[in-house]
């Protein structure tokens, strides 16, 4: 569909060396099995198809591969240390599209990230934006750098928590989860050789699998002490509270804190380099939320240019560039042969830095959002930071509202200063690689208070 970077070209031979079996022509589904195999993220059955939108100069008969063969590479490729625990054997983010999938992803989207849950739990990311300003205003008091990710990480943590278990993590653990987390990353996207010779896999040469269990383990222990906390309040006559806990407990939730602060981080590191848009950021706040201390929900549709801004960040450094794939059926892509069963890497940060759609690809420009629809909403397919198709990213309506809230609150109360040392030297926007990335040079930055 867009000319493949060079990274993402598939290795596999083409066509007219190998051709593609054929593959006999589609019957009708029945009605349930259409419902069935509909995106388990669209919660409510949908009057009127969503149109993709186009790319300007793109033929409008020829789908992007992402899809044309959504279904088909809709399995995910795990990797040997996911298996640790049993873990991959209920998490969204690892199951095969197939019924329990399609389940927790319909308890997701209806239960826990429907616009009606959404509201409900707004109160909830409000408190928890607070208490990030208050710890921030305690820096700047001091006139003490704040380190941003980690600061964002502990606050999205809290978001999370607050939105999952009606309550906050006790600091220490909110610290500890964000490290266990902040590991398990690494750990998964990283080179395993049980991956590559899975006669091996049982062997675990690296002892990829061991680590990776002990940082599960520890993972459960911190959410099955909210349980608990949960059983015992119940047992006392506590009314319900219709959070996550009374309808879904799914571990995996835990990993959108670290892909929405390094949102965070990354915008402000953008920020920090480019005056001209942070002024013109924080005069849009200043106009429209005023002298309020932080912004809320409800404001982020009045805001273009801070959405402008999320998504610019958002393009430039998608947290998750590299979801994995696998072909659950043998597909013709662009002339290669993508036999059934092979690992498929869809390469979003090439995508999303694409010279044929983007003026400029390389350069953090939010106003090319301005008066533009497109979006990140997986009906652009060159801007996709949360994927597209049936795999989309399922938080991303609780995503969406995380980072303005907490990006737009920050930037509100406080000017922000670059450290000498970092003001001289230029920040290092270098990433980690990890299944969600992270600044090798962790993000900090001086706040000031805005009075
Ligand atoms: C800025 C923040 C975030 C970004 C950029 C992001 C991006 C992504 C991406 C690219 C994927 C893979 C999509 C694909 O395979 O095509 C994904 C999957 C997923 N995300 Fe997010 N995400 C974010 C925040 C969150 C949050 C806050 C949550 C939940 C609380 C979440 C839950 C999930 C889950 C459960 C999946 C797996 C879906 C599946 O495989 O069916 N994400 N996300």
């Amino acid at each position: 569909r867009f000319s493949q970077p060079p990274s993402t070209r598939p290795t596999a031979a083409p066509t007219d060396r190998q051709p593609a079996p054929a593959r006999p022509p589609a019957a009708p589904l029945p009605r349930a099995s259409r419902r069935a195999a509909r995106p388990a993220h669209v919660a409510q059955p949908r009057r009127r198809a969503r149109r993709r939108r186009l790319i300007p100069g793109h033929d409008a008969r020829d789908p992007p591969a992402l899809q044309r063969h959504n279904a088909d590479i809709a399995a995910r490729s795990i990797g040997d240390s996911t298996r640790a625990c049993g873990h991959c054997e209920s998490s969204v983010l690892c199951l095969p599209p197939r019924r329990k999938w399609r389940a927790l992803r319909r308890l997701g989207a209806a239960d826990l990230f429907s616009p009606q849950r959404l509201a409900a739990t707004r109160p909830l990311r409000q408190e928890a934006v607070a208490g990030l300003v208050r710890r921030v205003s305690d820096h700047a008091a001091r006139g003490a750098p704040v380190d941003v990710g980690r600061a964002a990480h502990a606050a999205a943590l809290g978001l999370l928590s607050r939105t999952m278990f009606s309550a906050d993590l006790h600091p220490a653990t909110a610290s500890e989860m964000s490290d266990v987390v902040d590991e398990a990353s690494v750990l998964a996207a990283g080179p395993n050789v049980s991956d590559f010779l899975p006669a091996l896999a049982a062997a675990d040469l690296q002892g990829v699998r061991r680590r990776m269990a002990r940082l599960v383990r520890r993972m459960y222990a911190i959410i099955d002490e909210q349980i608990e906390r949960r059983v015992h309040s119940r047992a006392a006559g506590e009314a319900r509270r219709n959070d996550l806990l009374d309808v879904m407990l799914d571990k995996d939730l835990f990993t959108g804190g670290e892909t929405t602060s390094h949102t965070i981080e990354c915008a402000r590191g953008e920020l920090l380099q480019a005056p001209n848009t942070m002024r013109k950021l924080q005069d849009e706040l200043k106009s429209v939320v005023g002298t309020k201390q932080q912004i809320d929900e409800t404001d982020i549709s009045k805001l273009p240019y801070l959405q402008a801004v999320v998504k610019e960040t958002l393009r430039l450094h998608p947290p998750v560039p590299l979801p994995p794939y696998e072909a659950e059926a043998t597909v013709e892509v662009q002339g290669y042969t993508i036999p059934k069963g092979t690992k498929v890497l869809i390469n979003i940060w090439a995508i999303n830095r694409c010279a044929d759609a983007w003026i400029e690809p390389n350069k953090f420009m939010p106003e090319r959002f301005l008066g533009s629809e497109v979006n990140f909403m997986g009906r652009d397919f060159q801007l996709i930071p949360f994927g597209a198709g049936r795999r989309i990213c399922l938080g991303l309506p609780l995503a969406y509202r995380m980072v303005h809230l907490m990006l737009g609150s920050l930037l509100i109360r406080f000017r922000w200063t670059l450290p000498t040392e970092v003001e001289k030297n230029g920040v290092n926007m270098r990433e980690r690689f990890g299944l969600a990335l992270s600044l090798v040079v962790p993000l900090r930055a001086v706040p000031e208070e805005i009075h």
